[in-house]
Parts: structure tokens; sequence; C-alpha cells
């Protein structure tokens, strides 16, 4: 802008002219607006620090939490640092027992290339505090008593296992490629006094009266149990304890393991409860299954699609029934097979096509139980009290035993 443009210069003392009310009255409006200017300036300045201090703190306070996060993600690794020690650590280590400094289970794993492989359900738990808590859901383990572990992997459960100092502990592993990591183990456990026997071994196989051929010292069966293989291995083991056979001829043999979280609840389900079923019923003829408690699936490696429940199998002192097991498990399974049907729908189908109606209510009658009830509302009592009737209809028709629904001709009918 050129002096010109800017136009003439104000001059100031005794020279200036004299300003008349008016202009007086207009500069001091002019003042007075740039005060109230000034004013809401300072006001807007004040605002913005104050604004710029939240974001600063917010900033901070987002930055903080992800380094507290990420530290409690670093769960998995907690068993290699000594200072972070568990609880259950820190009480053994002062009651004397130790197993010497290993590495742990996820540079083992890496160390030996122990990739997970899905055909033999491996899930690794690396997590102590996991692995602590699972063996102590089994309850006390003295220095007399064994333990056996089903599929031990690379050793998380087998460790936390070792710390309770059972006398022996037997380790039964489908896959050979744990062999070195479990003898690692077992070389740590000599001189605690611990005999571990490496089996490599299927658990549906094993034999484990050949292998703990008295019964003198109490059992524990405990492991992290392939999910493909879970309800078959139940299910045998509850045939077993029909029997009082394998690892029950004690009645003391409890089994600490684990399942889906899905599988676990029908385990343990009760009367009338959406998850009531097969298993449920079968489960609490010959036990007391509870559920200890819940893993989520992220503390597994690889991370399996579901959660995980633990739970305690307790054998009943006296089971609900001396009925064979095999005709207890075919009751059960036909009263089942049409679980939104009333029961006598799937029970019928034991009984061959001629009469079957009239057998079936005189077999209800018989047993004291609604034959408009559906399955899941079934108690084990009536469920027991069906197969009662069942076995005693079989005294005077022994042929219905064979009879198949499902085969296309049927000599009976
Ligand atoms: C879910 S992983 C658990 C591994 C380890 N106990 C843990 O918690 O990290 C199941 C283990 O059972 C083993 N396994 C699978 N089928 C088996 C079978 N039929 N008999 C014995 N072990 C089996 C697998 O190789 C695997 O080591």
């Amino acid at each position: 802008m050129s002096a010109s443009e800017q136009g003439p210069k104000i001059k100031y003392g005794e020279t200036a002219p004299k300003l008349d009310k008016a202009q007086l009255q207009f500069m001091k409006l002019i003042e007075e607006q740039n005060l109230d200017r000034v004013q809401k300036l300072k006001r807007v300045r004040r605002n913005n620090l104050l604004t710029a201090g939240a974001l600063g703190f917010s900033v901070l306070a987002i930055y903080g939490y992800s380094i507290f996060s990420v530290q409690q993600e670093k769960f998995l690794d907690d068993f290699e640092e000594p200072k972070k020690m568990s609880q259950a650590s820190a009480r053994i280590l002062s009651s004397g027992m130790r197993l010497p400094p290993l590495p742990s289970i996820r540079d083992l794993v890496k160390l030996y290339k122990l990739q997970a492989m899905k055909q033999l359900s491996q899930n690794f738990l690396m997590d102590e505090r996991l692995t602590d808590k699972i063996v102590k859901s089994a309850g006390r383990i003295d220095n007399n008593d064994i333990v056996l572990e089903v599929g031990p992997g690379p050793g998380g459960i087998t460790r936390s296992i070792l710390r309770r100092q059972p006398q022996r502990l037997l380790l039964v592993e489908k896959d050979a490629r744990f062999t070195e990591t479990l003898q690692l183990l077992r070389e740590c456990a000599r001189p605690l006094d611990i005999e571990v026997e490496i089996y490599h071994e299927d658990i549906l196989r094993f034999n484990i009266e050949q292998h703990v051929p008295d019964t003198t010292q109490r059992l524990h069966l405990i492991g992290n149990l392939p999910f493909a293989i879970s309800t078959r291995l139940l299910i045998n083991w509850f045939d077993d304890l029909s029997r009082r056979r394998g690892a029950f001829r004690r009645n003391d043999t409890c089994m600490t393991l684990t399942f889906q979280k899905e599988v676990a609840e029908r385990i343990c389900a009760q009367v009338g409860s959406e998850q009531r079923c097969r298993l449920s019923v079968m489960s609490q003829i010959w036990t007391e299954p509870v559920l200890k408690f819940i893993i989520p699936g992220k503390a597994f490696v690889p991370k399996p699609q579901v959660d995980v429940g633990v739970v305690k199998v307790i054998p009943l002192k006296r089971p609900k029934t001396e009925l064979p097991f095999p005709l207890v498990e075919r009751v059960v399974r036909h009263i089942f097979s049409m679980r939104q049907k009333y029961c006598r729908r799937g029970y019928s189908t034991l009984l061959p096509l001629e009469g079957r109606e009239e057998t079936t209510q005189a077999l209800f009658q018989r047993a004291d139980v609604k034959d408009t009830m559906r399955p899941f509302e079934l108690s084990v009592a009536e469920c027991l009290r069906l197969a009662d009737a069942y076995a005693e209809h079989l005294v005077a028709h022994p042929e219905v035993a064979k009879y198949d629904y499902r085969a296309p001709k049927q000599a009976l009918n």
C-alpha cells in the first residue's frame, strides 16, 4: 500500500483537533468493542489450551493403556521369567521341591519344530498358571500316588504334575515327535524321585492294568484331551468303571479332563436343561461330573475355534445301576435318538414292530415313567427304570436284544 493510499497521518499534541462529544462517544464505543473482542479471543485461547491439554492427556492414556495391555498379553511368556513366577511355583519353591531350570514350552516347541498337527487335535497350553490350575482341579496328589497323563504333548501339564510330586507318572502320547521333550522332563524329575514312564501309544488301546498291575496306589487320570477322541475315551472309561476294571479297580480314580466347552456343559447338564443329552445321563449314572472352569480358546497355540471346559469326573462310590454297560448305553441311546419327540418314540425303536405300541406302553407302566415326557426331561433314575424294564423284557424275549430297527429286514417281524 502506498503512503497516499493510507490517508493523512493523525497528529497528536497541541495541534491535534479537539474531538466533539459524538466523536468521543464513538471512540468509547469502538474501545468497548475492542475490549470485548480481546476478552473473546482470550476465552477462545483458554478453551484451545484446555482442548489441547485434554487431547494430550487422552493420547498419553491410550499409550499407557496399550503398554499395559501388551504386558497382559505376555501371559504366554510368563513361564520364561523367573521373577514373575506363579503363586504355585513360589509355594513349591519355598517347600524345597524344584524342577531344574528348563527352557520354556514355547522355546521347546520352536527348538524341536513341533508344529501342531490338526489330525491329532493338537492345541498346546503354554501358560503355567493354567496348567497348574488344571492339575490343582485334580485335588490332592500324594507322593504315593500314580498319575496317568493323556497326550502330554510338549509337556506343559506334565511340568505342573511333576511339581506335585506323585510317585509315578505315566505319559501316554501318540505323537513320537514329543519323545525328546518328555525325556528331558524325565531326567529333571529323577532327582525328585518321581518315576516318569513315556509310552508312545494310543490311549484308546493303552492297557492300564498291564502297566499298573496292583491297586494299592491311588491313580489320577489327567489330560488336555485331543478333541477328536475325548467323548469316545470318556465313554470307554465309563464302561471300565461299570465293570471295575482298567483304571477303575479302585473306586477313587478321578478324571480331570478337558473338553470342548459345549461338550463339558453337556456332560454336566441337569434334567430339563437345554444341553441335557445322552452324554449327560451316561456320565451321571456312574460319576459326578463337575465343571471346574473354562479356558478361553486364545490360551491355546494354535487357537482352537472353541473355548475349553475343564471337568473333574468323580466316580460314584455306589453307581446308580448294576445293569451291564452295553444294555444301559443302548437304552439311553434309543431314548435320546428323537430328542424333541415324546420319549416313548425313541424307546419304542428298541422293540420289534410287531406289538411295539403295546409293549412300549407296558414297559413305561412297569418303569412308572410318563411316556409323554421329552428325553431331556427324564432324570437318571427314570432312564434307569426304563433300562430295568427293558432288561426284564429281555429275560422273557432274549431275541429282542439283537433287534435293530434300522436293519432292512428283520426275521423277528
Ligand atoms: C490338546 S493336545 C494337548 C497337549 C498338551 N498336553 C498341552 O496341554 O499342551 C492333545 C495331545 O494328545 C495327543 N494325542 C492325540 N491323540 C492321541 C491318542 N489317541 N492317544 C494319545 N495321545 C494322543 C496329541 O498328540 C497331543 O499331544
